[in-house]
């Protein structure tokens, strides 16, 4: 027997309407217990809610979704009271009276997507939704949520199925004179199809996991070249300590800031030199590490004190930048690697930084942006594909000398694309995926 569920779905705090929301069995029983009798469906009614010792909760307007037709398929009923803790409080109470129990993270959406109201990529983009903060994040949830991403990795899956019939045809009947050509003539062309499709859809550069979970910008550089104090010009507070100390920052210091409308990670990190203890060659480690792994690396130079070298040139890739730092001391006219963008600067007087911001954001719009919202956004979605690609690469190498092999690959690629709409239901796949849910969704 399902337990019947509720929790607050609305934001929590004081506010002038708090939704609570029902689903199971129980929620049509409970709503007439504490309404005196049930609304009509789908009706909007303005009750008087009672606990059982008769005394009133709240004067409520009362919505009820009989299975199917809800957000969960299941019975759902919403409370929509007055939007205090009190009577939030009194509420939950009286419904704990009624045998429901609070919801657990993602619930709701849970059972939405085992009732079919949803796949799994779908009820992702509605987590995403919730969460988004910037336009493009809104624009790339609410495709996926439409189901473009599950219909793409649904078509896929439905081809594989046919070409693995095809293939297991051959190993149960095998036509003494067409085997193995015909097999690979027959399930070769779909396969290599299908390899197209998932190596295009994986060569994104990242896009859409770089809208949903930020861009990573990693600013090093030598000690006292002015790191600290230029992050805390671009979050615009003290996020960062600031001295004329050479090896002030030694823990990797991260702001957020939207730019451009995208979410951008920007990480002031401990300079690099030969550190002086062991906390200061801790600090450079990760200094370097953050360098290796960020999106983009922002090399800061202090023009009054290092000419730039090759040393330092070499941390950085082809779409990276370098600041030519402190030119209120000293002018500079440093030639910098092919392909890295720079900036003489002045943190102390914000000369140069407009341009510096100018030129990020139009790099930003052309790395994150598009015409349209990049489908593939989260690193599960990524690794799944990946995982199907490569069964199907090793498929067709297969084909030819050893069919039951290559069906078996195929079928390793089917279940992959499985996962990822949660055709194949895995249950510790649907817990890692509902719990990042937040409670009442
Ligand atoms: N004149 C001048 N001084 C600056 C400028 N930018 C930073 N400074 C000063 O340079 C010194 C070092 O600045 P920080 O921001 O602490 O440098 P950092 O690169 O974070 O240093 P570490 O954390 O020790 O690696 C401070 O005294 C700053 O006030 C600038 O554009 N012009
Ligand atoms: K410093
Ligand atoms: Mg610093």
């Amino acid at each position: 027997m399902t337990d019947t569920i509720f929790a607050l779905a609305s934001g929590a705090g004081r506010a002038g309407v708090a939704i609570v929301r029902v689903s199971g069995p129980d929620a049509g029983p409970a709503l007439a217990a504490l309404a005196g009798s049930l609304p009509e469906p789908r009706r909007a009614a303005l009750r008087s809610l009672n606990a059982r010792d008769g005394s009133l909760i709240d004067r409520a307007l009362l919505l009820w979704f009989p299975a199917p037709q809800s957000f969960t398929g299941e019975d759902v009923a919403e409370f929509h009271v007055h939007g205090g803790p009190a009577v939030i409080e009194a509420l939950s109470e009286a419904l704990i009276a009624e045998g429901l129990r609070p919801a657990e993270p993602g619930e709701f959406s849970r059972r939405a997507f085992a009732h079919g109201q949803m796949d799994l990529t779908e009820a992702e983009g509605l987590a995403d939704l919730i969460d988004a903060e910037t336009q493009t994040q809104r624009q790339q949830a609410l495709a996926q949520m439409g189901g473009a991403l599950g219909s793409l990795y649904g078509e896929w899956r439905d081809a594989l199925i046919d070409t693995l019939a095809a293939i297991e045809g051959e190993i149960d009947f095998p036509d003494e004179d067409d085997v193995p050509e015909g097999l690979s003539e027959r399930a070769g062309p779909p396969l290599e199809t299908l390899c197209a499709s998932m190596r295009a859809h994986l060569a994104d550069n990242h896009r859409g996991e770089r809208v949903r979970d930020g861009f990573t910008i990693a600013v090093i550089g030598a000690p006292n070249a002015g790191k600290s104090s230029f992050i805390n010009y671009m979050a615009q507070r003290d996020a960062a300590i600031v001295s004329d100390i050479p090896g002030t920052t030694r823990d990797i210091i991260e702001v957020r800031l939207i730019r451009a409308g995208f979410v951008v990670y920007m990480a002031d990190t401990a300079g690099l030199r030969e550190a002086s203890d062991v906390i200061e060659a801790e600090g450079v480690r990760r200094a370097l590490a953050r360098a290796e792994s960020a999106d983009m690396r922002c090399l800061m130079i202090d023009v009054s004190r290092e000419t730039p070298d090759e040393a330092a040139f070499a941390m950085l890739r082809p779409g990276d930048v370098v600041l030519l730092n402190k030119t209120d001391l000293a002018s500079v006219d440093a030639p910098v690697p092919e392909g890295v963008a720079a900036f003489p600067v002045s943190v102390k007087t914000a000369s140069g930084l407009d341009a510096f911001n100018a030129w990020l954001d139009r790099e930003l719009v052309t790395r994150l942006g598009g015409a349209e919202a990049a489908p593939l956004s989260r690193a599960r979605h990524r690794e799944l594909v990946q995982r199907a690609l490569a069964s199907l690469e090793e498929a067709l190498s297969l084909l030819s000398s050893r069919p039951e092999l290559a069906g078996a690959e195929v079928n390793r690629a089917i279940r992959a694309l499985g996962e990822l709409t949660g055709a194949v239901d895995i249950e510790d796949v649907l817990d890692r995926v509902f719990s990042q849910f937040c409670i009442g969704k």
